[in-house]
Parts: C-alpha cells; structure tokens; sequence
C-alpha cells in the first residue's frame, strides 16, 4: 500500500443508471507449461469468475494487492486478452464474439491509460505526432486537420500548443501522463481503463491528474475503470468500488458505504494501512500475515482465510457466498 493521501474529492454523482460494460463470471486463466514437450501443467487464475457492471458516467474503482488480477480484467475488458470463461457486454454487445472489423470499430470507443505511458511512446516520435498517430491509423480525420484535433485535446488535458513538437524525454511523469491520457482522449473514446495511472507520480501531481481524469469525466460524458493498488486514491474519484483478492471479487459496494462500513476483513486490513492525515485520530493497523498465495495453485474454501484474523474451519471448507447485504453492497465472507 502506498503512503500517498490525496486530499481532493471530485467524485461525480455515479453516472446514469444505465449498463455501459457488463462483466459476466469473466475468467481469464494463464496456461502453466512444464516437461520437454512444454505440456499445460496448470494454470494461473488470474480471474477466476468475477462479476460487475460499469454504468454510463460511473467511475468504478478496482484494488486490491499486486497480482490480484486487476490488470487483466482491464485487458480483457477490452479484448486485449482473450477471456477463458464468462463474457464481456459493451453497449449491450457480447465483446469477445465481435469480428476483426466489428471489434476495430469498438475500439475507439474504448481507450486505456497505463502507469507508465513513457514505454509507449516512440523516443523519436514527436509527441503531437505520437497523440495524432491512431486518429490517423483508424482513418478519422485527414492529415490535414489531425495537427488542430490534437492541439486541441493536447489543451484540454493542460499541456500547451509548443509542446508538439517535443520529444517524450523533455517531459515530466505528470506531463507524460497528461500524454497518455490525450492518446486516449483523441479517440472521443466513452470508456476508459486507467490502469494505475498516478501510482508512478508525486503525491501532489497525483491530485492534478485525478483532477483532470475528474473534470475530463464531466466534460465528455467519459465511463472509468480505474485500477489502483491504493484505496484512498479510488476514494476520492470513484462511485463504486471493488476489493480483489487472488483473483476474486471480495467485496464491493458505493465508495461512501464501503469507506463507511468494509465488511471484508481484507477490506478493513487494507484500510488500516491508509495514513490518516490528522496524527490525533488514531487509527488500528491491520497487518496481514504471510505472502499472498499462488493464483496457480489458491487455497481451499476462502481464498483469503490463510491471512484472515478471522478464519475458522468454515472458510477452509466453504467458499463463501458473494451476497448483496443490502445498500448494493455485497460481500463474499462468512462472518459479514
Ligand atoms: N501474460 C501473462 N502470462 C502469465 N501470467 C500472467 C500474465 N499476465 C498476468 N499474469 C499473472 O496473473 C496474475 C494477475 O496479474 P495482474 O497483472 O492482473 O495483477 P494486478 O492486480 O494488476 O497486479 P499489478 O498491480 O502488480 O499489476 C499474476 O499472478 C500475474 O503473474
């Protein structure tokens, strides 16, 4: 968990009510080879059978620890990787049926910003040409007017016009994510899967960007997956918000009642772990003990009951319910 505490609030009123991506028991299984013939010996389950819905002008927060899968859902949101399992609704279309051209067509509208935008860029590509570069590829504006289209969104994302013509290494981490998030945004994209975008940055440029991602949601209508390893990040951006733990949707439920009310121990564990920017309020730390388990081989019944404070016998035999508890806040534990 990292240290950081962004002190800004910009979250929206969670969007229409309307479905924009449907995830449906999405498992996505990495193959295990071993032995001279490289046969499949087992699998990483990355993803092993989550469900949620993102709706129009929602941001839907998604954490957990590294290598819980939070990363590949985003890809196979997007058909970045293919889905072992379950199935991916775009606009109400099953995603992982489209054809090449269908999914070619899909893809503008759905854009993904990366922690690390700098790997990404060509060092000896011109910024201006690298944001124009798939506006051009798709055939969306002639060579002509994609010089105005990206100056254009270049300003809306606070970088200036004489940046064009800059190379990556002239920037900073913010700057450069002000980059990545103008590649996305040039598309007139209306889902957007920001995986880790501040976690490389400054705790104060951490909140430009958040403010940016924030008031670019009110302007274009925008729909935001947002990946973060660190709840107070998500806290202050999203409407809802999922805990995954090896794999596996743990908990989820409005920010305000999640923050207000964590049911899961994993949840409250990794919520003891934020900082508390007044030293008088004092808050309990929940260390988790031992390393996070395999996805290639999980444990039995609980995924998280060899960590658990909590755990009794029940949690090694049973895999508990994943429960609507009320307030659209569900849970999978067996003492919620
Ligand atoms: N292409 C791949 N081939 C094999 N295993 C993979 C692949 N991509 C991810 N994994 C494994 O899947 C699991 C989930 O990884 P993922 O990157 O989705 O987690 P994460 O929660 O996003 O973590 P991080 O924040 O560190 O990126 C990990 O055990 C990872 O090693």
């Amino acid at each position: 968990m990292s240290e950081s505490v962004v002190q800004v609030d910009t979250r929206h009123s969670g969007g229409t009510g309307e479905p924009l991506v449907q995830v449906e028991n999405l498992k996505k299984y990495f193959p295990i080879t071993g032995g001279v013939f490289q046969r499949r010996v087992g699998d990483v389950k990355a993803v092993d059978g989550v469900s949620f819905t993102i709706n129009k002008g929602e941001s839907f927060g998604l954490v957990g620890e590294s290598g819980c899968g939070k990363s590949t859902i985003g890809r196979t949101l997007l058909r970045l990787n293919d889905k072992t399992d379950g199935s991916v609704h775009f606009e109400g279309r099953d995603l992982h049926k489209l054809s090449k051209s269908e999914l070619r067509n899909m893809r503008t509208k759905m854009q993904i910003v990366f922690q690390d935008p700098f790997s990404s860029l060509n060092p000896r590509i011109k910024v201006g040409e690298a944001i124009g570069e798939a506006l051009l590829d798709h055939g969306l504006v002639s060579r002509k007017d994609v010089k105005e289209r990206v100056i254009e969104t270049m300003k809306l994302c606070g970088l200036a016009e004489y940046h064009y013509d800059r190379f990556p290494h002239e920037f900073s981490g913010g700057q450069r994510q002000r980059i990545g998030i103008a590649r996305a945004l040039i598309m007139n994209p209306d889902f957007i899967v920001a995986d880790e975008p501040v976690s490389a940055l400054d705790v104060s440029i951490q909140a430009q960007i958040i403010n940016l991602l924030s008031d670019l949601q009110s302007e274009k209508q925008l729909t935001y997956l947002f990946i973060s390893h660190d709840l107070s990040v998500v806290e202050h951006l999203c409407n809802r918000v999922g805990v995954m733990y090896l794999g596996t949707m743990m908990e989820m439920a409005p920010t305000d009642e999640l923050f207000s009310n964590p049911l899961h121990p994993y949840t409250k564990a990794l919520m003891s772990a934020i900082p508390v920017p007044d030293p008088t309020l004092k808050r309990e730390r929940i260390v988790l003990q031992g390393d996070i388990p395999s996805p290639a081989n999980p444990p039995s019944g609980c995924k998280f009951h060899t960590r658990c404070p909590m755990a009794s016998d029940i949690c090694k035999q049973q895999i508990p319910e994943y429960r609507n508890v009320g307030n659209e806040h569900f849970v999978a534990c067996h003492f919620a």
